[in-house]
């Protein structure tokens, strides 16, 4: 065992991928330490996005979605080839371009002489202490943030360790493309790989314990992409994965069994290559020891924080301790994470004017295909809230726009709901080609205040741009005109 060594920095951070973000310059002049013990599967440093999340997937979807122009050309008339996915040379471009990146943030962040990186596991000692077993470190920080993250939550079934199966973190960096792919799960993450490993020419089988899939989106746009999931890959409802067998136990190429359960308790049996388990992220509150230290944590582990980002402890901010991220966040989102982020570099730096990070018309997509995008309430939120006869709703389907009918698109749909008392936008969700781009006007409306005439007529909308189908949406709510409104 290594003697002990006690660092008291000005600022300590654990978690390099939003925590990265807050060694600002104000910190140039005193002492910063940060924990990071690497992306478990592969030890890479600057944390989730960048190296298993969002940037590597939506990296394959463009691919993804490439490989499916063959049957969107023949729909306005163009024969293209047969499309071939060569996934070791996507695979290849994707992480030469990203372990570049994680690399050269370790080499810098090594490099600043007012910075101490420490790469091991490190669990708090108290609420603002905390101490790497491996080093022989123990860090007293005048400030900390726990930006500490998520993890993949994985069942715990007989079979599920078999190389075979896979989690996020690792089944980006398979050898091969799987020619029959299992996916547990029903939400973000499950919904995207089906989106990526169909398009790529997987065979793909996606399963899932209850009856449709993004079921936590408005009910119309789970149910018309639930659908369309349906047409481009199989989808199972109402089963759980009870165990997997390999093939040959002895090798990780085979292909493996899986037991599934119906709802109804019938057993059923699956011959797949791979296994992606996508069932839900828990936060690694566990992993630094936060409830031991005496934070507050809500029922599903994430730290308490207030508005200010302060972590709690019972029930009070712990004066100079912060979190950021999917450690302490509802929606475990990059953009949110990185709002917070920022909102903390300035608590931070000004402890006597703290700012508090914004929580309304926070927007997500899914991208898979079809892709998806929403911001604010679902028509029932909204309902519960404003009383279901306060509220307008209108779905308009691109295919009834101009670009739609360029695109001879079937299924693309955008939907707004608004208080049909004062105009306000309470809620968009829109389906379909681009929906992560088409839907940021709305989430500019409502982080403004806009409401939804003076967004539909207060300014041009490019036309035949696929835009117009936004356009419409707001023109078809029946909310109030205001005095003197734009024409
Ligand atoms: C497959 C996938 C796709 C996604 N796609 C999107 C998307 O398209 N858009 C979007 O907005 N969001 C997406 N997300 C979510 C997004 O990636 C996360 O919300 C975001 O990365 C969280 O950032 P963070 O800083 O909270 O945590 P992280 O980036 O996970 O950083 C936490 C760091 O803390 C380290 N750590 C944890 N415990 C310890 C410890 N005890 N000691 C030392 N170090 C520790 C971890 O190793 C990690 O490096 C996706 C997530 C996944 C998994
Ligand atoms: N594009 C994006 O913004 C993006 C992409 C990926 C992930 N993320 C973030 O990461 C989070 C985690 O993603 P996720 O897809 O893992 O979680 P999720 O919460 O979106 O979906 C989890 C799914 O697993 C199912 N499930 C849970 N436990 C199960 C069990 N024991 N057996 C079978 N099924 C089970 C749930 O019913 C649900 O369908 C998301 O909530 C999102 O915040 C965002």
């Amino acid at each position: 065992m290594k003697p002990w060594t006690t660092l008291r920095p000005d600022l300590a951070i654990i978690g390099s991928g939003s925590g990265n973000s807050l060694i600002t310059p104000f910190w140039d002049d005193k002492k910063v330490v940060l924990a990071d013990k690497g992306i478990d599967s592969t030890g890479a440093f600057g944390g989730t996005c960048l190296n298993v999340g969002c940037i590597p997937t939506k990296m394959y979807v463009r691919p993804a979605s490439l490989a499916r122009s063959p049957e969107e050309a023949a729909k306005v008339g163009v024969t293209l080839g047969e499309p071939a996915a060569d996934w070791p040379a996507i695979r290849d471009r994707i992480f030469e371009r990203i372990d570049a990146i994680s690399a050269g943030g370790r080499e810098y962040r090594e490099g600043l002489e007012n910075v101490d990186l420490i790469q091991e596991k490190v669990t708090l000692t108290g609420p603002k202490s905390f101490r790497s077993e491996t080093t022989g470190t123990e860090v007293q920080a005048e400030q900390l943030v726990i930006a500490a993250g998520s993890r993949p939550a994985v069942p715990q079934v007989p079979g599920i360790e078999l190389p075979q199966v896979h989690t996020s973190d690792t089944v980006m960096r398979l050898e091969e493309l799987p020619a029959r792919v299992l996916i547990v799960g029903g939400g973000y993450i499950a919904c995207e790989f089906a989106g990526i490993f169909s398009g790529l020419g997987s065979e793909v089988v996606q399963i899932n314990r209850s009856h449709g899939l993004m079921k936590a989106l408005d009910r119309e746009i789970s149910e018309a992409y639930s659908a369309e999931a349906e047409k481009n890959w199989t989808v199972k409802y109402e089963r759980t994965l009870a165990s997997l067998q390999a093939h040959d136990p002895t090798s990780n190429v085979g292909g493996v069994t899986a037991h599934l359960v119906t709802s109804d308790g019938r057993t059923e049996q699956l011959e797949v290559d791979c296994v992606l388990v996508a069932t839900g992220r828990v936060p690694n509150t566990d992993l630094i020891g936060a409830a031991e230290a005496g934070l507050d944590l809500h029922e599903d582990g994430r730290l308490a924080v207030d508005r200010h980002q302060r972590v709690l402890a019972d029930g009070q901010p712990v004066e100079g301790l912060y979190a950021v991220g999917d450690i302490c966040s509802q929606a475990m989102l990059k953009h949110v994470a990185n709002h917070e982020a920022r909102v903390v570099a300035h608590n931070l730096e000004n402890p006597g004017d703290l700012r508090q990070s914004r929580v309304e018309a926070v927007p997500s997509a899914i991208f898979s295909y079809p892709e998806i995008a929403h911001v604010g309430l679902t028509e029932e939120e909204a309902a519960e809230q404003v009383g279901r006869e306060n509220i307008t709703t209108k779905t308009q389907k691109y295919g009834d726009t101009a670009y739609g009918w360029a695109m001879e698109d079937t299924y693309g749909i955008a939907k707004v709901i608004a208080d049909r008392r004062t105009g306000q936008l309470l809620g968009a969700h829109v389906m379909g080609y681009q929906s992560s781009n088409l839907i940021q006007p709305l989430v500019q409306a409502m982080s403004f205040g806009v409401d939804a005439y003076t967004a539909a007529r207060g300014q041009f909308w490019i036309h035949p741009a696929l835009m117009e189908v936004i356009e419409n949406a707001l023109l078809g709510l029946e909310v109030p005109i205001p005095e003197n409104a734009p024409l």
